[in-house]
């Protein structure tokens, strides 16, 4: 078992890491939890997979058990299923004391956190994360949120869990879709903070090799996160390198509506164009942009812009959280390994779309 501790001053928190560790949920979470009331989140796919399970792992270990299911997909991220969650739990007659569990990829993270953040004005929740997505960064540091019709996370708090409880067997099911998607962050955490990280992704050649290294990586990122999110949470700084290839990425997926691309192949876009264009500006050393879309080719992510309606897409990233009165912070790399936070004008994101 890998244990991280997040060491917050108000909320520390720990993240435990361990193929199998479903199936010791019930003693792990005793550890963190003292009553023995429950409300899991879940989504349609994850509840088919294990959701039978986990509820009796359980229900053995002597907790009461409420079972709240949404439909699988980014759509579910929204206030009004939100809604839909609060009213469950008020049936449940969920009070203060009672646990939330998040279990499912960064879309129930990010809604029941937000929930857990919410209702009775803040009740407990941990993750359960199980997407490579939601384990390697989504279930650690606290960003809970929806998205509003107008764009991405714009509706959310920094709200940690009190645990994470990490088992990378559960990523034996996902479809390869999800796996890759998962690697777009895993390319993020190599290209922002970790060049040997990105050496050791190039030499992995195929799907097999990716599992067998999945536990070390997961360690990886969640260290790198853990460790970022200690010095800045709730992101007036540093934390900001965590958006590298976000602020192209988040207005492509609402450009599509949510439908077309996920969240880490918009972010792979994001970070291969971002890179070009801040090559070309004489900004990053020449050659980082090639590097990153061997990467990206290598884990079947996509690089390459579709053509879109630029204006459009301009008008989605000026909703971008990392603005601050008429300008924007935008995340570039020096080179592979090493990032810096830049403010522009808002206007000059042209120059890098
Ligand atoms: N809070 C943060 O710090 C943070 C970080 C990164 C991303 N995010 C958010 O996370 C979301 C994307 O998360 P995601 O990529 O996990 O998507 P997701 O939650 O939609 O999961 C992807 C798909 O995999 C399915 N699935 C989940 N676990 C499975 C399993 N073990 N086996 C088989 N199928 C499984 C889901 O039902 C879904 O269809 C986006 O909304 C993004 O904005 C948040
Ligand atoms: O934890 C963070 O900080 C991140 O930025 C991680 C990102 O991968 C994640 O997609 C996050 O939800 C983006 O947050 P936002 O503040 O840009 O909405
Ligand atoms: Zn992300």
């Amino acid at each position: 078992m890998q244990k991280l501790t997040v060491k917050l001053p108000q909320n520390p928190y720990d993240i435990l890491i361990h193929k199998g560790l479903l199936n010791d949920i019930g003693m792990q979470l005793k550890k963190v939890f003292h009553y023995n009331k429950i409300s899991v989140i879940t989504d349609s796919n994850v509840d088919g997979l294990y959701g039978g399970k986990l509820i009796e792992i359980l229900k053995e270990n002597g907790f009461l058990v409420n079972k709240i299911v949404v439909t699988s997909g980014e759509k579910s991220k929204s206030i009004d299923t939100a809604q839909f969650i609060y009213h469950q739990l008020l049936d449940y007659q969920h009070t203060r004391k009672d646990l939330i569990i998040a279990f499912g990829g960064g879309v129930v993270g990010d809604l029941a956190g937000f929930v857990a953040a919410t209702f009775l004005r803040g009740v407990p929740f941990v993750q359960i994360p199980t997407t490579l997505l939601a384990q390697i960064d989504s279930s650690v540091g606290g960003k809970v949120g929806v998205n509003l019709d107008r764009g991405k996370n714009l509706i959310g708090s920094f709200y940690q869990p009190q645990g994470v409880f990490i088992d990378p067997n559960l990523l034996k099911t996902l479809e390869d879709r999800y796996l890759f998607d998962g690697m777009a962050e895993v390319i993020k955490y190599s290209c922002i903070k970790d060049e040997k990280l990105f050496e050791n992704l190039l030499q992995i050649h195929s799907k097999k090799e990716l599992f067998d290294r999945l536990e070390e990586m997961i360690k990886i990122c969640c260290t790198i996160k853990s460790e970022i999110v200690q010095r800045d949470e709730k992101e007036q700084g540093e934390r900001m390198l965590l958006n590298f290839g976000h602020t192209i990425g988040h207005g492509l997926e609402k450009y599509y509506n949510y439908n077309g691309y996920t969240h880490g192949e918009a972010v792979a876009i994001g970070m291969y164009h971002i890179t070009v264009k801040s090559e070309i500006l004489g900004e990053t050393e020449k050659g980082t942009s090639e590097k990153i879309k061997k990467v990206l080719k290598k884990f079947y992510l996509p690089y390459k812009i579709q053509e879109v309606e630029k204006e459009r897409l301009i008008e989605i990233i000026q909703l971008d959280k990392k603005k601050e009165d008429g300008s924007l912070n935008i995340i570039l790399l020096k080179k592979i390994g090493q990032s810096t936070i830049k403010k522009i004008d808002q206007k000059e994101i042209e120059k890098y779309i």
